[in-house]
């Protein structure tokens, strides 16, 4: 086949069109990171190739060693970054460059701020790395040819950036990607070896691959970052700076870890893992397909990124770092990884060492922990779900809005418990759609009038978070919108219960009627002991479902038996007290709607029916006449 026969030219993905677009026009500042990013990609194609040939050694041709080239043309004005990785067919590269959006690139469009600096560090975080090259070039080449093929099938991919770029079919003795940058007018300062060094040093000088470059007169080559592990390096000989470079390397989060935790484990089944802690929430932290994990090494070769969730359980997947262990078969398998013991152990140990960790700053840094929690509480709340072994110490870590706390998150079980009322038997929560919401609800009333706290729970994950967490230390945990409650055990409920300004009879004929006009929508209706300003309330079952969770169930497509709540109704209110003394204008059926609804909306409900509670409400705000509500 001619070259021009190969030859095929197509348009950007729009998406991606707009992104270089950006790469090209404004986010000029901190321009170098496109070296890294384009390091980065090599490394991870050495990487990438390195397990390919554990299970193929023919992979690796006559060319074992791994390693990333930097090369410069002062006359041709060109910097090249090659590897001898994966390499991509010609499938690959239309894929990989230009016709699909990644999944990052909405959303790395979506969160820019039109801060240059920070723009810029995001470019890493999305997965958008290669399109960086053209902050710097006005053409870009790459050349490359996917491992275990032959010569022939090496591609060539040519783009100025701006909205084409064109593939052609390029034989190529060497496996590998060249990415061959023609820089644009004005950045000579990338033809500088000692400008590149210094680059490779700040962002690449962890990368485990060799980073090599043409140095001085002789043109000799040399390697020019560490190409160490770090995390094999006695703990004493680490400084702070390198462990925190050796996280931003990781995971390209500019901002440096909270914290995190270095351990070699000697013995008969010797590992070593370093965890980063990070201090802020990643973009991607809710996708259901986890993007990162633990990078897990055996003997210092790169193995795989554990996206499974097999070295670290789900609720900690903001956990970042390495796992390298000296036991594991170097040809270790993804199907290998789920049924291994030393894999269990390795985790289990891990998690212990994350709780740890947290604990730790709990006690004695609680703003840092504070911070921690802003980012990943929601994400921690699962712990108990997911860890039942581990249920009572993540419980411990998770902290709540509260009737007694601050504007903040800060009340743990352990704070509630220290200071429940005497003869309190339970720790009280309410969950709702949001934090207004709870904090009005008029389940909260009986409670604050006797001053004991309830949890406010107003997070989606926290409906499946009560369900799974029953107790705390043998204090059970207990709704304050679910069942009857035994408000008797604090002690002074009985005397300080609202006092029915009805006679009893009145009441219970009020009660009756009650449930005759509302039978279709209610199991039953009493007095309630939990009100004392509002006039009703709904109350589902100690185990049903409560009203929250039945909505959130239903928003997402499951099928629920029509449970109908129980109204609960406040005898010391004026309009009960109306209405038990048979004061409502002909319209009971009305007011009892009336009642029901309003109820159900202050619980956050959805009415089935809202231009018929609209309709009633004005037809009994206008005093009731039938007449003129009805014709209007
Ligand atoms: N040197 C290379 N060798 C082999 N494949 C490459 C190389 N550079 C890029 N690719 C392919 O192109 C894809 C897109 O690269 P890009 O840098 O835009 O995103 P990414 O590297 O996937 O993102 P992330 O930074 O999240 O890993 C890569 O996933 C990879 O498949």
């Amino acid at each position: 086949m001619t070259e021009t026969q190969s030859e095929e030219t197509r348009e950007f993905q729009a998406e991606v069109r707009q992104l270089l677009d950006l790469m090209i026009h404004s986010l000029y500042s901190s321009r170098e990171i496109f070296l890294r990013e384009l390091i980065s990609n090599a490394a991870d194609a050495a990487d990438r190739l390195r397990f390919e040939a554990l299970q193929d050694p023919a992979l690796n041709e006559d060319d074992p060693e791994p390693a990333v080239w930097l090369r410069v043309d002062r006359d041709a004005r060109t910097l090249t970054v090659s590897d001898n990785g994966i390499g991509m067919s010609r499938d690959d590269v239309l894929e990989n460059l230009g016709t699909i959006a990644r999944s990052g690139t909405r959303r790395f469009l979506d969160s820019l701020t039109g801060d240059q600096r920070q723009d810029a560090q995001l470019i890493g975080q999305f997965g958008v790395g290669f399109y960086s090259a053209f902050i710097v070039a006005d053409r870009v080449e790459v050349h490359t040819r996917r491992a275990g093929t032959p010569a022939e099938a090496g591609v060539r991919w040519v783009s100025d950036g701006r909205g084409e770029f064109t593939v052609s079919d390029e034989p190529r003795q060497r496996r590998g990607t060249d990415v061959v940058l023609h820089l644009a007018e004005g950045q000579d300062e990338f033809l500088d070896p000692e400008r590149l060094r210094a680059i490779v040093r700040r962002y690449s000088d962890h990368i485990a691959v060799p980073i090599r470059m043409a140095g001085g007169d002789d043109g000799e080559a040399e390697t020019i970052n560490r190409a160490s592990a770090l995390w094999m390096r006695p703990k004493s000989e680490i400084s702070e700076e390198e462990y925190q470079a050796f996280y931003q390397q990781l995971t390209h989060d500019p901002e440096p870890p909270l914290t995190w935790l270095h351990n070699k484990v000697e013995g008969n089944q010797a590992y070593t893992s370093l965890l980063y802690i990070p201090a802020r929430r990643p973009f991607d932290l809710f996708d259901p397909e986890p993007h990162h994990g633990l990078r897990l090494y055996v003997r210092r070769v790169f193995i795989m990124e554990d996206r499974e969730g097999r070295l670290m359980p789900r609720y900690l997947r903001f956990v970042r770092g390495v796992v390298d262990s000296d036991d594991l078969p170097l040809n270790v398998s993804r199907e290998l990884l789920q049924h291994n013991k030393l894999i269990d152990r390795i985790r289990a140990a891990s998690v212990k060492r994350v709780l740890d960790a947290l604990e730790r700053l709990a006690k004695d840094e609680p703003e840092r922990y504070a911070r921690f929690w802003e980012a990943f509480g929601s994400v921690l709340k699962e712990g108990p779900v997911e860890d039942a072994g581990n249920r009572e110490r993540v419980a411990g870590l998770l902290r709540f809005h509260s009737t007694h706390g601050g504007d903040g998150p800060e009340v743990s079980l352990a704070d509630y418990v220290a200071r429940m009322k005497a003869g309190q038997k339970a720790i009280y929560y309410l969950t709702a759609e949001s934090l207004t919401a709870a904090r009005n609800s008029p389940h909260l009333e009986v409670f604050r009038k006797h001053g004991v706290e309830v949890l406010l729970l107003a997070e989606p994950v926290d409906e499946w978070l009560v369900t799974h967490l029953a107790e705390f230390q043998g204090t059970p945990l207990r709704s304050v919108a679910k069942g009857e409650l035994e408000l008797d055990a604090l002690g002074e409920a009985d005397e300080s219960r609202p006092e029915p300004a009805a006679s009893d009879e009145a009441v219970e004929g009020l009660l009756g009627r009650l449930r005759e006009a509302l039978s279709e929508r209610v199991s039953d209706v009493r007095v309630s002991r939990r009100l004392t300003d509002s006039p009703a309330c709904i109350v589902v079952g100690e185990y049903e479902f409560g009203m929250n969770m039945q909505r959130m169930l239903r928003a997402a497509g499951h099928e629920l038996p029509q449970s109908r709540p129980a109204l609960e109704i406040n005898p010391g209110h004026p309009l009960i007290r109306r209405l038990s003394q048979g004061d409502d204008g002909g319209r009971f059926d009305d007011w009892a709607s009336l009642l029901y609804e309003q109820s159900v909306l202050m619980d956050g409900g959805r009415l089935e029916d809202p231009a018929g509670f609209v309709r009633r409400m004005n037809t009994l705000l206008s005093g009731g006449d039938a007449q003129t509500a009805d014709s209007a």
